[in-house]
């Protein structure tokens, strides 16, 4: 096998001079993959390096091109060289297309501009930004990481993002199934998935950065660890993964996801022509590296595919094989379609244009252009007051100033451009802070407006998608049309189910059922959270039970004094950020002097939760 390398390798410089010109001649088809729609969450990209000094002076040529003119920024030509048994050596042509195609002459500074710096805003805003480095040995992937971390390190503290952040940085790199911390003396770590379901890094040490300064000593500190670990000296980045993540903590939302920036330099897909060495270990090892880099790319395009579906149809549950390999593991955030983070993926395939890397050069490219997923082309959607997904700007801002509660939220600062679309895309963390531009208005008002948007899109798409024929509307139906809820979202929500029932004040109709904000004193102080007041679901008045019901702290429910009192189930927060519990057994007594105001609850039974509504 290395032989026959050998000789193909004497081949090529042999026949460079016939190889130019046939490539000089060369007239390109038309490009072989489809034209897709670009996905702006999910970016694939080929930067095509220099051929570098000995490669040049071996008289090997240059066997991949950027295609150039006509506007064309996407294909690539791989030119290959025949020998066929009689005759002439012959040129055997392919192309690849991706979204962007980076020449030997583009910089790093250009790669970030163009596809790499609205990660960092994104991640910035709490949502999920990665960029993938992919390419055989020796094909520019530690080069191109390397350098885009230093943009990264720049964008993320130069101070023109808005708000205050926390940055930590964690470098581990995996190799085969095991991790390290390459940010601890290359310590060894275990990558686990706690009960929540959530990856945890277990034993790597996260380091608070400050500044771009402290930041890029860590990223120097974790790459002369990688490439002069003694034992696996000028082997070690080609064999292994290695993962930088930037946790973005904003303290203004404590109990929100932070935002995830992840920056991984694969291990090199192939490896280099010079350095092959047929032992089992390594072996084994290319096997492994080839199982975590096929897993990649089914679990990439798995969430590309259940991203551009989850706007049309959110119901569907998408497979994504992210437990099949120690890297998509430790990614998991990213693939695992239940954890509906909103996440930008942005893949950079690096290609050794050396005639005699080529063929692991078109294996490169092949499997950039299988991480494409076309967005399915949609139709402008019809206007629909009730579904989100077909509302522009316009109607979106509308509908925001007059479903935000009290008080309103400026549509021009949650939706300044965004469509219904885009803002469900939104991250979580984003969509509260932009809600908190609007002056007074408070975290659970934000939280609650946040949830009514997205059970609005999720309620609509789930009715679309049931299609079901309706039958005619019943007589109380007919009753509550026209009210604000209808009679199905009244079965899940606090909300006073009789129409026109908010324009009198909450204690002429107190009710079972309704969730009341009050104000306890005395040892049932306990029971406040936060803002010093506690929330409760009204459970019957007093008077109507027995003489010998108790109260959760012992004390009597029925008494003599001919208070307006109230026998109420605590509500408590429970572990999901605004969400809430209903605890049938904890009892208390509140007078309708104690009570402040009703607030709306919503029951949801996904996280078999209850959370404030508007
Ligand atoms: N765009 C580029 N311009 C100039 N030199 C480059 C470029 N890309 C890569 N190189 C050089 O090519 C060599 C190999 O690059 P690099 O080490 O980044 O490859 P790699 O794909 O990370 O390899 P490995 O998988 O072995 O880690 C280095 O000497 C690097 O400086």
């Amino acid at each position: 096998m290395a032989s026959l390398a050998i000789t193909m390798e004497q081949f090529y410089i042999d026949n460079a001079d016939r190889y130019n010109k046939l490539v000089g001649v060369f007239k390109p088809g038309p490009s072989s993959q489809k034209t897709t729609d670009p996905n702006p969450d999910m970016v694939v990209s080929a930067r095509i390096r220099p051929m570098m000094e000995d490669e040049t002076s071996q008289g090997f040529p240059n066997g991949v091109h950027p295609r150039t003119g006509s506007g064309n920024t996407n294909t690539v030509d791989l030119h290959e060289l025949r020998r066929p048994p009689r005759g002439l050596p012959t040129l055997n042509s392919f192309n690849f297309s991706v979204d962007h195609v980076f020449g030997p002459d583009s910089t790093t500074a250009e790669i970030y501009d163009s596809l790499v710096r609205p990660l960092v805003p994104w991640a910035w805003g709490g949502g999920i930004g990665t960029l993938f480095a992919y390419g055989q040995t020796g094909s520019g992937k530690t080069f191109t990481v390397s350098g885009l971390e230093r943009h990264v390190a720049e964008s993320l503290m130069n101070g023109e993002l808005e708000g205050e952040r926390k940055l930590h940085i964690c470098i581990i790199e995996l190799a085969g199934q095991t991790a390290f911390d390459l940010l601890n003396s290359r310590k060894q770590i275990s990558v686990l998935e706690d009960s929540f379901g959530t990856t945890q890094l277990a034993g790597a040490i996260e380091h608070h950065v400050t500044s771009k300064a402290e930041l890029l000593d860590f990223i120097d500190a974790a790459a002369s660890l990688r490439t002069t670990s003694p034992t696996l000296k000028n082997d070690t980045s080609s064999r292994s993964h290695a993962i930088c993540r930037v946790r973005i903590e904003n303290p203004a939302l404590p109990g929100e996801e932070d935002g995830l920036l992840y920056l991984v330099d694969l291990a090199g897909s192939e490896a280099a022509r010079d350095k092959v060495v047929h032992d089992v270990s390594r072996m084994n090892q290319a096997r492994e590296i080839n199982t975590s880099l096929s897993v990649l790319k089914d679990c990439i395009r798995g969430r590309a595919a259940a991203d551009a579906e989850s706007i049309t149809k959110p119901g569907k549950k998408a497979y994504v094989p992210f437990r099949q390999s120690t890297l998509t593991k430790t990614l998991k955030h990213i693939f695992d379609p239940a954890s509906s983070r909103s996440c930008k993926t942005v893949v950079v395939a690096c290609v050794n244009p050396c005639l005699a890397d080529v063929m692991a050069s078109k294996n490169t490219l092949r499997y950039a252009e299988l991480l494409r997923v076309p967005v399915p082309k949609i139709k402008a959607p019809t206007y629909n007051p009730a579904v989100p997904a077909t509302w522009n700007n316009e109607q979106l801002r509308e509908w925001i100033e007059k479903n935000s509660g009290t008080p309103a939220i400026h549509g021009s600062l949650l939706a300044p451009t965004e469509s219904g679309p885009q803002l469900l895309r939104l991250p979580v963390p984003e969509f509260l802070s932009r809600c908190l531009k609007t002056a007074g208005v408070t975290q659970e008002q934000a939280h609650a407006f946040q949830a009514k948007f997205w059970k609005m899109h999720v309620d609509s798409s789930k009715a679309a998608a049931a299609a079901l024929p309706r039958p005619a509307p019943d007589a109380a139906a007919k009753a509550t049309a026209g009210t604000a809820r209808s009679r199905l979202e009244l079965l899940d929500c606090s909300a006073d189910p009789e129409p026109g029932a908010d324009a009198i004040p909450f204690k002429q109709r107190i009710r079972p059922g309704m969730v009341i904000s009050w104000d306890p004193a005395g040892e049932y102080a306990m029971f406040s959270v936060g803002t010093g007041k506690s929330l409760a679901s009204v459970l019957a008045p007093a008077g109507a039970v027995g003489d010998r019901v108790r109260d959760v702290l012992g004390g009597a429910v029925k008494s003599e004094s001919g208070d307006e009192k109230y026998l109420c189930a605590l509500m408590t927060p429970a572990v999901l950020p605004g969400a809430y519990d209903l605890n049938l057994w904890r009892q208390v007594v509140v007078s309708a002097e104690q009570m402040e105001s009703e607030v709306l609850m919503e029951w949801d039974t996904a996280t078999r939760y209850y959370y404030r509504t508007v």
